[in-house]
């Protein structure tokens, strides 16, 4: 490649700081062939055509004789650049009316307003990033909490990419050998033996789930885990949930039913965010506001990825714990069973009531835990919070992958069912080149994720097009 071939012909600019922002100081970004033309005709100082890149220069910007502003610039001779191109940052104060001049200046001189996301776009285009990590920049600005900055900085820098490059190559491999021996069709030659193909595509497709269930974990840490508090009336929720959030958001009252609507709340703990939904208790009543807030329980906790179901020993038969609790089950439900107010009870003794909920709750699959503890006191729901972090951080093994972009999901399960294809080909006996066909659309499928492989224009548009301007 050619520095010729990288550099687009029209030269974008943008403000590439935040519009409106207090800070100090605003960067002006340029981006493409013309780029160190504009910025000098602009700038007084040194001549920036004869400096090297990633140098910093400080001058004027004049529109003809007025001093607009005094300015850092900053070079980035393409394609040793974000976009590969050649790139010009000016460093100005940050003022509107300066921001607004100079980028007029510079449209009068030639650059044209950058859409949104068009840098990254260009540094997708000329390879500077391939498009996952691509749609990593947008997930690393947006990341408000550890748990998501790391993932979106794992898949910036390549974390996706690699793995399914790996996932290819082996994909190419077995093509290459099924196509072998389409060669020698005639003399009914086997290059590899039907099992190892079998084994092969079956630790792919295991691969591939893996993958597509990381997504559930993937897009619960980006955008809060939901946890669904959920219990009888009177049984602490919205206590909890002050507890939780140390501050009086949602009301409480020792009259049943208080809670009538929900309440959501985002609180990150340790790195992961969390969007805690109190609920109307749940009761068989007449009354229908409340009605509505009991069915709107249930749709949330068919939402939520934990379910955080509150009782105590005093208000609460086990029976209707057990009854509820299953009713309210359904697999991958993280639950924790909240045995609440322990206080009451002068500390928390296990006794037939825990005995029976827990064989049947946990011994049946229906809960994972059950925590004790006084909801008004900080110090016991600590104990519940480092559960559910520990509990969100087990979805995922240390060194897994996560896909938090439905776009990979999409990708990733259109070449889980190819897989299939060729899986149920090899059992029936299908032909070699239709194999290899399916076998394509497998690679074919996978290659969209990073971009290698023909990806449309409206989906790059679509990618790009949710990026700020200037980014
Ligand atoms: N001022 C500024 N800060 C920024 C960016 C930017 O464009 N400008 N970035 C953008 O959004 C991010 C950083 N990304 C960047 C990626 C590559 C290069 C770059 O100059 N690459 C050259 C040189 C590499 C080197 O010296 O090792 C290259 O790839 O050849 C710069 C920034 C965040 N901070
Ligand atoms: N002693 C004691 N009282 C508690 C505890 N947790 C909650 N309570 C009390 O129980 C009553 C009901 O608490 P809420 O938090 O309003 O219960 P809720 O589940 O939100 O109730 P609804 O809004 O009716 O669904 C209040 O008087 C609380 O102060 C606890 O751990 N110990």
């Amino acid at each position: 490649m050619t520095t010729s071939d990288i550099i687009s012909s029209d030269t974008i600019v943008a403000l590439a700081t935040s519009p409106g922002a207090n800070g100090a100081i605003a960067v002006i970004r340029l981006s493409g062939a013309d780029a160190i033309a504009i910025a000098n005709s602009v700038f007084k100082g040194k001549d920036l055509s004869k400096q090297e890149t990633h140098t910093l220069h400080f001058g004027t910007i004049r529109d003809g004789d007025v001093i607009i502003d005094e300015v850092v610039i900053s070079l980035f001779i393409g394609p040793n650049s974000y976009t590969k191109e050649h790139v010009v940052e000016i460093s100005t104060h940050n003022s509107n009316y300066i921001i607004e001049r100079i980028l007029s200046l510079l449209i009068r001189h030639g650059a044209r307003a950058a859409k949104a996301g068009e840098f990254t776009l260009r540094a997708y285009l000329n390879g500077g990033l391939d498009l996952s990590q691509a749609e990593a920049v947008a997930d690393l600005i947006a990341s408000e909490n550890k748990a998501s900055h790391e993932i979106a900085m794992n898949q910036l820098r390549g974390g996706i990419s690699s793995e399914l490059q790996r996932m290819r190559e082996q994909l190419i491999n077995f093509t290459a050998l099924l196509e072998l021996e389409l060669d020698f069709g005639e003399e009914d030659v086997e290059f590899a033996d039907r099992s190892e193909f079998l084994a092969l595509i079956g630790t792919l497709k295991e691969h591939v789930t893996q993958l597509i269930n990381s997504f559930e974990y993937g897009n619960a840490i980006k955008n809060g885990v939901p946890v669904a508090i959920i219990g009888k009336p009177n049984a602490g929720k919205s206590t909890l949930l002050n507890t939780l959030l140390n501050e009086e958001r949602a009301i409480v009252s020792d009259i049943a039913g208080t809670t009538r609507d929900t309440i959501e709340e985002m609180m990150t703990i340790d790195g992961v965010t969390f969007r805690f939904i109190d609920t109307a208790g749940l009761r068989e009543t007449l009354d229908t506001i409340e009605a509505i807030g009991v069915a709107r329980a249930k749709e949330k906790v068919a939402a939520a990825k934990v379910l955080l179901y509150l009782y105590d020993s005093l208000n609460n038969t086990a029976e209707e714990v057990i009854e509820q609790v299953k009713a309210f089950h359904r697999e991958g439900l993280i639950t924790i069973l909240v045995r609440n107010k322990i206080d009451l009870e002068g500390g928390y003794f296990a006794n037939d009531f825990d005995y029976q909920i827990k064989a049947e709750l946990i011994g049946g699959g229906y809960a994972d835990e059950i925590v004790a503890l006084s909801a008004k006191d900080p110090a016991s729901v600590a104990r519940l919070t480092s559960s559910l972090v520990e509990r969100i951080r087990g979805l995922v093994s240390d060194n897994q992958q996560v896909i938090t972009n439905i776009r990979h999901v999409e990708a990733l399960k259109l070449a889980f069912q190819s897989m299939e294809d060729v899986d149920r080909g090899f059992q029936i006996g299908l032909s070699g080149d239709l194999l290899a066909s399916h076998l394509r659309d497998a690679l074919r499928h996978i290659g969209t994720i990073t971009g290698q492989i023909d990806v449309d224009r409206d989906i790059l548009g679509t990618i790009f097009g949710k990026f700020c301007i200037g980014k």
